[in-house]
């Protein structure tokens, strides 16, 4: 199991966040809590609002309301960058540099003193299992391993909390799977929080936590369990469908969270998480 006991404070708490871009509100009034050592999901269609929700919480996005705290200080405070580590969803490092002298560049831009450097930078390219491809220039590298180079660059700071972009689209699944065992083991080992992005469904067993995303709101949270228990689903996306439905639907229009709400109409006989039995 994790590292999210209780007693820790959440990583992240956001209060009626909202963001504004180009003229709409993308991201409206959001409420929400991510358990410190956990790894949780944001999942959603695409375009409804993941990466500007995760920049919002990283402090590179322009007019946000409301407040999110991270790691016990407001959002986007200056001495949250060396606690935190972001990895984009297009890769940004040099490509005409190998994987090494990408990580040698932004161990140094960390600050990471001159004779630790180097073990550093092994010890994040053991983490991506990209060792053996240390000398390899970066542009010659496959969109996946560029995005572990990303990953391995985040990972050199050590950082408390990890906010990672869809970090396994178009990875096959043997990548996908690795990648995920790695941030487990962050979880376990090292107590890291990890917020991890996908609009891939089926990556949602192996969260925590989830944070369902539609249309810029959030849809429930809970974890994998709790959000199928809650809408008598035996998928993840099968309890998207049904939380869309509940929200399109008047009477289910109010504040109450919908996780804990028995799906009354559809699923007759469940018993929820709260062992409230259906109608
Ligand atoms: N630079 C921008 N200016 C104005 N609107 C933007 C800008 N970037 C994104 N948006 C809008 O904000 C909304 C949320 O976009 P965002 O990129 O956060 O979604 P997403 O869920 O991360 O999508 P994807 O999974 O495709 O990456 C979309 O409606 C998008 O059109």
């Amino acid at each position: 199991m994790n590292k999210s006991a209780p007693g820790r404070e959440p990583a992240v708490r956001a209060a009626g966040l909202t963001v504004v871009r180009g003229g709409a509100r993308v991201i409206d009034g959001l409420d929400f809590t991510v358990p410190a050592g956990s790894v949780t999901g944001l999942l959603g269609p695409s375009g409804c609002g993941k990466t500007t929700l995760l920049r919002a919480i990283v402090g590179a996005q322009a007019r946000v309301s409301g407040t999110v705290e991270v790691l016990g200080r407001p959002g986007g405070s200056p001495e949250l960058r060396h606690r935190l580590g972001y990895v984009t969803q297009d890769p940004s490092v040099y490509r005409d540099l190998t994987v090494r002298q990408n990580l040698d560049y932004f161990a140094a831009v960390l600050g990471i003193p001159r004779p630790r450097r180097a073990a550093a930078v092994d010890g994040a390219l053991t983490d991506v299992d990209l060792g053996a491809k240390a000398d390899a220039l970066t542009g010659a590298l496959s969109g996946g391993q560029r995005s572990r180079v990303s990953l391995a660059v985040a990972l050199l700071g050590t950082p408390e909390l990890l906010v990672l972009d869809e970090p396994t689209v178009g990875l096959d699944p043997v990548l996908r799977r690795d990648l995920w065992n790695l941030f487990h083991r962050l979880a376990d080992e090292r107590g890291t929080t990890l917020l991890i992005s996908s609009h891939v469904m089926d990556e949602a067993d192996r969260c925590h936590r989830l944070l369902l995303m539609r249309e810029g709101a959030l849809l429930a949270q809970g974890s994998p369990a709790e959000l199928r228990e809650a809408t008598g689903s035996a998928t993840i996306e099968g309890a998207f469908l049904r939380l869309v439905d509940r929200a399109a639907r008047p009477e289910s229009a109010g504040r109450e969270e919908p996780e804990r709400r028995a799906d009354r109409e559809a699923d007759a006989g469940n018993t929820g998480p709260e062992g409230d039995t259906a109608a």
